[in-house]
């Protein structure tokens, strides 16, 4: 580790401390996050839920594990460095965030989820502090708590931050899915309106109350067997409590945006769509210019063909092709006000940079090999008294950025239903390594 020069502590979580640290070799910051616990064996650290997981992902907005060193029993985790992470923007944020803005936010959260599910993990523990940003990029990180999709419930209650905890997991579910990540986003999603999170429980109870005065009490015939509805009958004193208006609760999101965040946050966690269905919804198609048009030709040709008549006028085409595109783009603004063909086709582009598939499939195949030094057939501890492994980086185009109100609902004070982790209320949630 003499390698780095730490520079200064970024976070103190419940698996590691996290610090920013120069790399003397090449001068690149970096994020060293030293393991609270020690390390005695290779299998052990080989089997941290973090390496593993991490090691099998490569994605622009999965955080990128460069290395791991092993010296002195203790394993430090080398990331990429992140200038922030997202529960500190919002909390820096002095107005709301534009709808663009979180919508870039949100695509690139669920591209990364839906590399992470289709990777056959989920992640358990999203929290806009887990989600984290430098000039507009946004990755995941802190995979402390993965699990693989396939892995055999029962799962352990204790999961993920209690703001962004499904119902299916505070009602004790032990056959949760990745659909668990798909309420974190959606509680992520109205937390980018309010700036204040949606379902700010208290207690486990409470948080379930919270999302009753949102949701308003759900069918218990949708939760799967070995569910503990119970919990809800002590809210609800078997009443019905009925939904609240959401465009009440989030007054500056779109019908889009709303019906998104429902769809996310549904009681069911069969309702709420994946990642990819995510994309494709509405709220992602505000101000979307068809992949056509970004082609000049294909412009042409679409315009033509469109239905309201766009007026065409040759004379703004030049000779180049750049003349052309920018002279269609010139001609065809007029007719559409309101809409910003220059600014939308421009973000589009820029996004293909970032998501585009065959950046994936190809930088997937270089970033981590084994955890053995070459010589070793098997998992043992090296001779050497730290021992390190690299792994490859990505530069990224960088995607630009940047609300709001608060409502409050009452608070149900925790009581004996509580389970004994459930009954700590914290200032600010926390997770468990396993
Ligand atoms: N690559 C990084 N670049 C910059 N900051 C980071 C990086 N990774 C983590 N951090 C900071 O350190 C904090 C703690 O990191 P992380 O969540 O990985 O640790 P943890 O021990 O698993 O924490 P938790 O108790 O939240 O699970 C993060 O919220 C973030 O602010």
């Amino acid at each position: 580790m003499e390698r780095y020069k730490i520079l200064e502590e970024l976070g103190d979580g419940t698996c590691g401390s996290v610090y920013k640290a120069r790399d003397w070799r090449t001068n690149e910051i970096v994020a060293v996050k030293k393991m609270k616990r020690k390390f005695f064996f290779w299998e052990e650290y080989w089997r941290l839920r973090e390496i593993k997981v991490l090691r099998k992902l490569n994605h622009p907005n999965i955080i990128k594990l460069k290395e791991v060193v092993r010296e002195n029993n203790e394993v430090f985790l080398i990331f990429e460095y992140m200038n922030y992470n997202l529960y500190q923007i919002m909390k820096e944020q002095r107005r709301p965030f534009s709808e663009d803005e979180i919508r870039s936010f949100m695509s690139q959260l669920l591209h990364g989820l839906n590399h992470l599910h289709r990777s056959g993990y989920f992640h358990r523990d999203l929290k806009p502090e887990n989600l984290l940003v430098t000039n507009d990029v946004l990755k995941i990180a802190d995979f402390g708590l993965a699990r693989e999709v396939s892995s055999v419930p029962p799962y352990t209650e204790y999961v993920s931050t209690r703001w962004y905890r499904a119902p299916e997991v505070l009602l004790q579910s032990k056959l949760y899915t990745p659909a668990v990540d798909m309420w974190a986003a959606g509680a992520i999603l109205a937390e980018l309106f309010n700036l204040s999170p949606i379902f700010p429980g208290e207690s486990e109870i409470d948080q379930l109350f919270k999302i009753c005065c949102v949701l308003g009490t759900p069918d218990l015939t949708i939760f799967a067997e070995g569910t503990n509805a119970s919990r809800l009958y002590g809210i609800i004193n078997y009443e019905k409590i009925l939904p609240a208006n959401l465009s009440d609760i989030i007054p500056n999101a779109s019908p889009e945006a709303i019906d998104l965040i429902q769809q996310l946050c549904s009681w069911d966690p069969s309702r709420r769509p994946a990642a990819d269905e995510s994309l494709q919804h509405p709220f992602f198609h505000v101000g979307w210019v068809p992949h056509s048009l970004r082609d000049p030709l294909d412009l042409k040709l679409s315009i033509m063909g469109a239905k309201p008549t766009l007026e065409l006028k040759l004379s703004d085409f030049g000779a180049e092709p750049e003349d052309c595109f920018l002279g269609l783009t010139l001609a065809v603004k007029p007719s559409v006000p309101e809409f910003d063909v220059v600014h939308d086709v421009s973000q589009h582009i820029k996004e293909d940079s970032l998501f585009c598939s065959g950046l994936e499939d190809h930088t997937g195949r270089s970033v981590f090999w084994s955890l053995m030094p070459p010589d070793q057939g098997g998992i043992r501890a090296p001779v050497e008294p730290s021992f390190s492994l690299s792994f490859s980086s990505i530069q990224h185009t960088s995607v630009r950025v940047p609300q709001s109100a608060g409502f409050s609902i009452p608070s149900l004070q925790p009581n004996i239903l509580d389970g004994p982790l459930s009954a700590m209320s914290s200032s600010f949630p926390q997770s468990h390594c396993l």
